[in-house]
């Protein structure tokens, strides 16, 4: 049976996740609808993907769907829960992508029984390399839960958590990819100040994150450990490490991670 992938709200994050979905081939293009209220991002989609696109009618979108992603802003969730509502079936699985969305409160905007699910997955989705957290509320089955995990695991990793735990990963893998990027930047920045092409710059420096963090995945050591694998004595590494530490990256980073998981409590509330 072909499973039919609905997104009402087609921006970043629908897109990210639209492409992991095709790509990795777990649908067909057809079996891809996404709505919203302006015609270019469409556009882009189906051109792109070639998935089934519809404007203006996120009812239809709903309709049509097995599994319906609500990817649209935070702020918008009561509006387009009120108008698709009716139209979710009542055996479809509703995703919640949203920073701050409880399934508690989004329960109650559906006034009946549903299948909710609470996702906060990542931008990398495009490339096959998402982080995505996942909770599903009391009316998912098993059969529904591996549905929900054969789509996130399409697009990257996927681990089922608590609720509570939610605003934590909004800190540390939603929201992380920026602050990956600024880190990317500035040190292709630097590169190009020693005289390095802007282009050759940033692939050096990205692979090098991208190497980094696979042997923090793949070798289960520890990162300190790494880090003083890189560290000779003596040697040039150690200096931009006092240069980073002297400069509180460490701290940056924790009250910025910090920073978002209050924000995202308080838009919870
Ligand atoms: N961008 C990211 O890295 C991540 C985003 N999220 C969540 O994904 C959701 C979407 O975020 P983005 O894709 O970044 O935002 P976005 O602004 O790129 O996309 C939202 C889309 O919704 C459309 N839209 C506006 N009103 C609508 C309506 N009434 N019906 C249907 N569509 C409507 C907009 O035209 C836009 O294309 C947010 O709730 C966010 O918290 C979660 C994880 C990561
Ligand atoms: O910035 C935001 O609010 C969304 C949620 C996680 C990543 N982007």
């Amino acid at each position: 049976m072909s499973i039919t992938y609905g997104f009402i709200g087609s921006g970043n994050m629908a897109k990210a996740m639209i492409g992991g979905i095709v790509t990795s081939g777990l649908a067909k293009p057809d079996c891809v609808v996404a709505s919203n209220p302006s015609a270019q991002k469409l556009d882009l989609l189906k051109e792109e993907f070639g998935i089934e696109t519809i404007l203006k009618d996120n009812k239809t979108a709903a309709k049509l769907s097995d599994v319906v992603i609500l990817s649209v802003k935070p702020y918008l969730y009561e509006r387009v829960i009120a108008e698709i509502k009716d139209m979710v079936r009542p055996d479809a699985i509703v995703v919640m992508i949203a920073a701050g969305q409880t399934i508690a409160a989004n329960e109650a905007r559906f006034g009946r029984p549903v299948k909710l699910v609470r996702v906060m997955p990542n931008t990398p989705a495009l490339v096959g390399e998402a982080m995505s957290a996942v909770c599903f509320n009391t009316n998912i089955t098993a059969d529904d839960k591996k549905i929900v995990m054969d789509m996130l695991n399409s697009f990257g990793r996927a681990e089922e958590v608590p609720e509570t735990l939610m605003d934590a990963v909004t800190g540390v893998s939603g929201s992380s990819p920026a602050y990956v990027y600024l880190f990317i930047e500035a040190m292709a920045d630097a590169a190009v100040l020693h005289g390095m092409p802007r282009a050759q710059a940033y692939t050096f420096a990205a692979q090098s994150v991208l190497g980094a963090a696979k042997m923090v995945l793949e070798t289960g050591m520890h990162p300190g450990a790494l880090k003083d694998n890189v560290c000779s004595p003596g040697g040039t590494t150690i200096e931009a490490v006092a240069a980073l530490e002297s400069n509180g990256l460490r701290a940056a980073v924790i009250d910025a991670v910090d920073t978002c998981v209050r924000k995202s409590k308080e838009m919870s509330k």
